[in-house]
């Protein structure tokens, strides 16, 4: 892409750069009239949709290969290879009814499912004998596979029944005794029938329960004074409410997942993943997934894709598929037109690929309903900010919208024509989704939490063990309603999502006709002031007016200070942060560019902390100004570079101490280095500092690591004291510290604390997400189990 920028002309740069929203349809044409003269543009564009250089097409002989080495690795007993390979295969293993081909998909699927049976990984090994057995009725070894692991599942009259029928297909002697043999065991156990209900495929049970319960709450969309359109409600909204609950317009997997997450739900793909029919892109988790994102194919009738070539025809594919999806929901599948054919979906951007896929879902509708003339393009109610982007930022989109409908053009073959207005249009609905798209994220389980999760239990011997979750990026989306909500820095309202699913739940009380606001990613709390108004104009091109960022906090004042040099005083010392009063508001600016205005908290809000903090602020001082490397409360100064510099190494050498930790358990750990570098960050950052707070959440771990408990307590706790002032007391923030300092109680077998402490974390989870706090956070629920008796002390 960056070739193609720089072969673009001095002359249409500033075109383009210098253009504004109305001047779209002639910028674009201009480019596309240069693009269209130059051989490396047609070059991308063949790289970008060429199914041959992008190795996406099913192998025969590939999949044979890798079938080989599963089998291999399988008589070795090397049981975890063997799986990998038997998948790899199945991914290139074309779906043809040609004899071979017939055979080799279900053989796959029973080799994969003997594999998971032995690693005991039954629910999985019981799904790949049902596909086996949906794509070959009459193989007797997947009937044969079934039998066995309903066996093991003691699901003894399902196990009979699969015997039997194997048995009646086998046609070796030896083979038909063995089975008899295995039916004989079976009739000696006790009749103890389906005990172990069926596996389900089915991960799309996201939300139902709870849709009535989302309508309740009647939201409104709004104009607001500086923020566009926004949300709110004319009835109070209590704490913890289910809001809004939304399935995505259109969602694409992030690069970094697409080998470990399931292509349309997202969540993470396990052992028995499926892929796609007829390309080797996407992984599923289950068929309903893939049918949802190809369209509905059926194994056995599809005559027209049984053909000795690999090669798919796609416009059959498409219009089989289209009729398919049509009789039964409205529904446009989702990766039909990148399916065997491009890998661009793999390379582009993700907001690009979004773009790319809302367009193709408009096309698709349009063949669907019989209007294939010329196409324009989705004309969404979205906000974009084109007018205000760099030029380099418009430029790029123009390559962009001209590619992707290039590359549609190509899938769509004659079936698409454009309008002049469409390069327009496919320009703002890149500018659309980089302001309106939401990244799914899903919650994943670090060190100790996984465990709790297998229902291992927790152990006085996990020593080192401590919960935490991480935040996982896995997608990006694109929600219609959700689009409408305005971000806070300070929101009231928490997203998360189940599966594609939307959910959106109030965290405070909201009276009626308030803004209801969730956060784009920067909160108070966890970035300064100036870092989120950095953020959110970089990202989605806007200076954030919420509440946060037009009121003094007290946390935007401490969050990245030094503390005073005076011992009595709490006054907080900015690094780069310049401070000016005007009456009753603070101008805050950096390096002499102004970031915002802020007013003072009214009279009655104005705590303790804060004044004991940023005592000048509240002395009606009309001129004054507080610069970096003085303290807000009695103007001593301090030696800025100095402090900085011995800051950030006495963080590193804790940070250190933390990974030696973790990596050695027990060596050779500086520890009194480590307790040293601590007392440095005291005493030169403010006590409510979030350096303060990171350094004595790394000594926390490393100790739990290293097994002196009574330590990781101290300092665990010491961090939580911290986030309280930074965020508030019911922050989700704290929940999962609180989550660590369970950890470390049930550790020191003080299961008192660890109850009292797990019971504040669930409140705050509670609050958060409702009642599918469990569903999100699976290893609450088994810590809840720890918590209350279940497995502490066991060896
Ligand atoms: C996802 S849209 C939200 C809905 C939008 N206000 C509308 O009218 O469609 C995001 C855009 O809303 C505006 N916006 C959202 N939160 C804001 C905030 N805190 N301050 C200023 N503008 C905001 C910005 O223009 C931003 O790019």
């Amino acid at each position: 892409m960056e070739r193609l920028k720089s072969a673009v002309p001095a002359d249409i740069r500033r075109a383009v750069g210098e253009g504004t929203t109305r001047d779209l349809p002639s910028t674009t044409s201009l480019l596309l009239a240069f693009l269209d003269d130059l051989p490396l543009f047609h070059q991308v564009i063949g790289e970008l949709a060429d199914p041959e250089l992008a190795l996406c097409r099913k192998d025969k002989g590939r999949a044979a290969e890798l079938k080989g080495r599963g089998n291999a690795c399988f008589s070795r007993r090397e049981f975890e290879q063997a799986l990998g390979f038997y998948s790899q295969a199945l991914r290139y293993a074309p779906i043809s009814s040609d004899g071979t081909g017939d055979i080799l998909v279900p053989a796959l699927y029973v080799n994969r499912a003997s594999t998971m049976h032995k690693l005991g990984l039954l629910e999985e090994c019981l799904r790949d004998c049902d596909r086996a057995i949906s794509v070959s009725p009459n193989y007797a070894k997947a009937w044969y596979r079934r039998g066995m692991v309903n066996a093991s599942l003691k699901n003894y009259s399902s196990a009979m029944h699969d015997l039997e029928v194997a048995l009646s297909m086998e046609v070796t002697s030896s083979g038909k005794s063995n089975i008899e043999q295995e039916l004989k065991l079976i009739l000696l156990k006790p009749q103890c029938v389906n005990k172990v209900g069926r596996s389900s495929s089915d991960c799309k049970d996201a939300g139902l329960a709870h849709t009535a319960d989302a309508h309740k709450v009647v939201l409104e969309c709004i104009a607001t004074p500086n923020k566009g359109r926004g949300m709110t409600s004319p009835d109070d909204i209590p704490p913890t409410s289910l809001i809004h609950v939304e399935d995505p317009l259109a969602a694409i997997i992030l690069k970094s997942c697409r080998e470990t997450h399931c292509h349309y739900c997202f969540s993470e793909a396990p052992a028995d993943v499926v892929f796609c029919p007829l390309c080797t892109i996407p992984v599923y988790c289950s068929r309903k997934c893939q049918e949802q994102a190809v369209g509905g194919i059926s194994w056995n009738q599809d005559t027209y894709l049984e053909s000795n070539s690999n090669a798919v025809d796609l416009g059959i594919l498409s219009l089989t598929s289209t009729r398919c999806k049509a009789t039964d929901s409205k529904q446009i599948a989702e990766h039909r037109h990148e399916c065997g054919g491009a890998h661009w979906a793999a390379v582009l951007p993700a907001d690009i690929v979004l773009a790319g896929r809302l367009m193709a879902q408009y096309i698709d509708s349009r063949m669907l309903t019989g209007k294939s003339s010329a196409i324009s393009g989705p004309k969404m109610d979205l906000i974009q900010h084109y007018d205000v982007d760099s030029p380099t930022s418009k430029l790029e989109s123009h390559i962009y919208a001209i590619v992707l409908l290039s590359c549609l053009q190509k899938h769509y073959k004659s079936d698409l024509s454009w309008k002049e207005e469409t390069l327009a249009q496919m320009v703002l609905l890149i500018c659309q989704v980089k302001v309106n798209s939401i990244a799914i994220v899903c919650m994943k389980s670090m060190d100790g939490s996984q465990g709790l999760t297998e229902n291992k239990g927790y152990s006085a011997a996990d020593d080192g063990v401590m919960c935490s979750v991480e935040q996982v990026k896995v997608a990006q989306a694109i929600y219609m309603s959700g689009s409408l909500f305005n971000h806070s820095c300070r929101p009231n309202v928490h997203s998360y999502f189940h599966s594609r699913t939307l959910f959106l739940r109030s965290t405070t009380y909201i009276k009626s006709g308030s803004p209801v606001e969730l956060s784009y990613g920067p909160q108070a709390g966890e970035m300064n002031l100036v870092k989120r108004q950095k953020s959110l104009q970089e990202n989605y091109k806007f200076s954030c007016q919420c509440s946060s960022c037009s009121e003094l906090h007290l946390s935007d004042l401490v969050i990245d200070s030094f503390c005073c040099p005076r011992s009595s005083c709490l006054g907080a010392v900015s690094e780069s942060t310049c401070y000016k009063s005007e009456e009753n508001c603070v101008h805050v600016s950096v390096d002499e560019s102004d970031i915002c205005k802020l007013s003072l908290p009214h009279v009655s809000k104005v705590d303790e902390d804060i004044e004991k903090v940023g005592k000048l602020f509240f002395r009606n001082n009309a001129d004054l100004k507080i610069d970096p490397g003085y303290c807000m409360s009695c103007r001593s100064q301090i030696n800025l570079s100095s402090a900085v510099a011995t800051s950030e190494k006495a963080a590193s050498k804790i940070n250190r101490f933390k990974e030696l930790a973790v990596i050695d358990g027990i060596s050779e750990i500086p520890i009194t280095d480590a307790l040293q570098s601590l007392q440095q960050i005291k005493k030169l950052r403010h006590p409510y500092s979030k350096a303060l707070a990171q350094a004595e959440d790394a000594i926390a771990e490393a100790f739990a690591k290293i097994g002196d408990q009574e330590q990781a307590r101290k300092h665990c706790e010491a961090s939580i004291m911290i986030l309280k002032k930074l965020y508030h007391p019911k922050h989700i923030a704290i929940a999962h510290e609180l989550i660590k300092l369970v950890s470390i109680e049930l550790s020191l077998g003080d299961r008192a604390s660890a109850a009292a402490t797990f019971a504040q974390a669930k409140a705050i989870f509670s609050l958060y997400y409702g009642p599918d706090v469990e569903r999100i956070l699976p290893y609450v629920d088994a810590l809840k189990r720890t918590v209350s008796g279940g497995f502490i002390g066991a060896p």
